[in-house]
């Protein structure tokens, strides 16, 4: 990608962000108003600044010196400053703080842009959710260790360290389970991470920040693809971070995460790391086959190189309803373009909407047992607003019900709170319940919601990649928000289906059923990244109909496993049987030791027994129509986004 091209794309953008709200918006914020408002402007405009305050969940970022009708934009250095003083005192009085973010010249003068950020008590901060994939050795858990901890790596993964959980991973270095760490910015948009003896202080980083970055850390193998799907499905990222060697480029599994985020409408920035090390030619030969592939009819990007802050604030600011894709290109040895990253995280805002005024909906991703507290439950608040001591309808169980629960006490990132809202993750801790009565992929919902578990749904599908054809009966994973259980295919809309294929199909359970809703993103794969969609209508509930197919198919579904066991005894393990039985003693390692608001207690507790005794929980059943599945599907996801929006 040439400066001019990079340029062009950012003029674009440029443009564009001056029209439309912030246009608007620009007219109040005009020259004279700011530089001395009369009473009535300036009640005006504090009533505008609270307004997009509310829609940017307590930030906003304002250009000042727009022009105004037949006037040139642009502020003198006077004029600048008593504009500044009334943006200053219009902030105070709405209890935020005022940073500067970038000058630029044009018409008579400057235009400037500040951000405006609420001040938030010390119980309270804005939580962003960053979805980091990329290939084995592409640098993730370093970059979050140098990020989070503050020190730079040697090359030689000493800035990983940190961050390792299983002792798998110490000794092979490689991440397998969805781990979490925090970086949090204060209201002046400065890091508020202090690690102390190495370790850092979530409760401290949360009662500093304003807003928390929550970064979900995919694992990058192949083998643990379970992982990552279930990462980027089941914990409600609002970004996903693909990271990419500089030196090895475009590489395994990059294609295949970046086809899922853009599958599952994950706006993505890219970061190549390890500028240090690449001789220049290799690294403009990657970066010129990235812009290509982002530039390709599947994934429709406009890449940005971003290399200044002025880059920095176009990409954050247009970054969440637009196609643009800003690439950082860093060292985590040398820390060279790290502040600029930094900038970027500080600026993003959430793009998903989240209802608080409706019925809460907690979605559950995974569960412990804490001695002294009891049963414990982690995942994301989805709607409404959930308070100590409320009553929720937890299920469904086996049998498909719902039990009322009461909250005994909430954690959001190890911080002890009242209340958690819609987009916010957190644990409870609950009454009269064993941790084997919960499994992932449960809800916690509000009773006037009155819960229906369904074992059978009807989705919209488009398949990404198939060797041969899908039919009915045919058997995989469906990920859906926090569920991941192997359906079957009961009837389609077409006879077969192959590689481009979309059909409405309908699915049944396996298993149990699950509690679902109607615009729910999906994925359902064997293996790799297969088919996605979303879910169109719920089908059979929990009625006794439903049960006795269910029976059925699992009798069905014992017999193949019979069978399946039989052909494995006698003509050893497939190449797949081994890949599964990889995934399934991942997800059998990755408990609670991971868990980033009970690990304390948790490991405390693992002294004491041992191992989590989840084993074989949410392991693939399905033996029928094995098949090695590889996503070169990239381009076929454009069609699935553009067709069938969801949000
Ligand atoms: N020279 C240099 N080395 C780096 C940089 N970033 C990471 N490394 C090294 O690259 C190796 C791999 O980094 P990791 O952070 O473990 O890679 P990963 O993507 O997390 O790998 P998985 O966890 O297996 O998915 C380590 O030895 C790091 O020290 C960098 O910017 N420059």
């Amino acid at each position: 990608m040439n400066e001019g091209d990079n340029k062009e794309a950012l003029s674009t953008f440029a443009d564009k962000s001056q029209k439309g709200s912030a246009y608007e918006f620009d007219q109040i914020l005009g020259r004279s108003i700011l530089i001395s408002p009369s009473e009535e402007q300036y009640e005006l405009l504090l009533r505008r600044i609270k307004q997009q305050l509310g829609e940017g969940r307590g930030e906003v970022i304002l250009e000042i010196g727009g022009a105004e009708d037949g006037d040139d934009s642009g502020l003198k250095e006077d004029e600048l400053e008593a504009a500044v003083a009334t943006l200053q005192s219009l902030s105070a009085t709405l209890e935020c703080s005022c940073v500067k973010l970038r000058e630029r010249k044009e018409g008579r003068g400057v235009l400037v842009q500040y951000l405006i950020r609420r001040v938030l008590g010390e119980s309270d901060f804005l939580e962003i959710r960053v979805a980091v994939v990329g290939n084995v050795d592409a640098g993730k858990s370093t970059l979050l260790g140098v990020l989070t901890h503050g020190d730079l790596d040697n090359g030689r993964g000493h800035a990983r360290q940190r961050l390792f959980r299983h002792k798998h991973e110490m000794e092979s270095g490689r991440t397998s389970s969805v781990g979490n760490d925090i970086l949090g910015f204060d209201d002046q948009g400065s890091v508020v991470n202090r690690p102390e003896h190495g370790s850092l202080d979530w409760v401290k980083i949360c009662e500093r920040s304003s807003k928390v970055i929550t970064f979900i850390d995919l694992a990058g193998h192949e083998r643990y693809l379970k992982t990552t799907v279930f990462g980027m499905t089941g914990h409600a990222p609002d970004f996903g971070m693909l990271m990419v060697g500089a030196n090895a480029g475009i590489i395994g599994m990059t294609k295949e995460h970046l086809g899922l985020a853009l599958a599952l409408s994950v706006p993505v920035f890219v970061v190549v790391t390890k500028i240090d090390m690449c001789p220049a030619n290799i690294l403009q030969n990657n970066l010129k086959m990235l812009v290509r592939i982002l530039k390709s009819p599947g994934c429709r990007k406009v890449p940005v190189m971003v290399k200044s802050t002025d880059d920095v604030v176009l990409s954050a600011t247009n970054f969440v309803s637009e196609r643009l894709c800003p690439i950082f290109q860093v060292s985590n040895v040398t820390g060279e373009n790290l502040d600029l990253l930094k900038t970027f995280l500080n600026l993003l805002t959430t793009r998903t909407e989240y209802q608080e005024n409706e019925p809460a909906e907690f979605q559950i991703d995974d569960t412990y047992s804490v001695p002294g507290v009891g049963t414990v439950v982690s995942g994301t608040t989805l709607k409404g607003v959930i308070r100590l001591n409320d009553t929720l309808m937890l299920g469904p169980d086996p049998l498909g019900h719902f039990q009322p629960i009461a909250v005994k006490s909430i954690h959001r990132k190890r911080m002890v709170v009242k209340e958690v809202r819609a987009g916010q993750t957190a644990s409870f801790a609950l009454k009269k319940i064993k941790r084997s009565q919960i499994r992932k992929g449960m809800v916690m919902v509000s009773p006037v919601l009155n819960p229906q578990a369904c074992w059978e749904f009807e989705g919209e599908i488009l398949v990404l990649h198939h060797p041969t054809t899908i039919s009915s009966r045919y058997q995989a994973m469906v990920h859906c928000g926090s569920i991941r259980q192997t359906a079957s295919i009961l009837s389609m809309s077409q006879e077969c289906l192959r590689t481009g294929d979309k059909a409405t199909i309908h699915f049944r359970f396996i298993k149990y059923p699950e509690y679902m809703t109607p615009g729910q993103r999906m994925v359902f794969r064997e293996g790799r990244t297969k088919a996605v969609g979303n879910v169109v209508r719920i089908l059979a509930q929990n009625n006794a109909a439903a049960q006795s197919a269910r029976a059925k198919l699992a009798k069905q579904h014992h017999h193949n496993h019979q069978r399946f066991n039989h052909h494995n005894q006698s003509s050893g393990h497939t190449h797949q049987s081994h890949q599964q039985s990889a995934e399934t003693s991942n997800e059998n390692s990755n408990n609670n030791e991971n868990n980033p608001e009970v690990v304390d207690q948790q490991r405390s507790q693992q002294n004491k027994r041992g191992r989590g005794k989840r084993g074989g929980r949410g392991r693939s059943n399905n033996v029928a129509n094995k098949v090695t599945v590889d996503l070169s599907g990239i381009d076929l996801i454009s069609q699935q986004t553009s067709r069938t929006k969801v949000q």
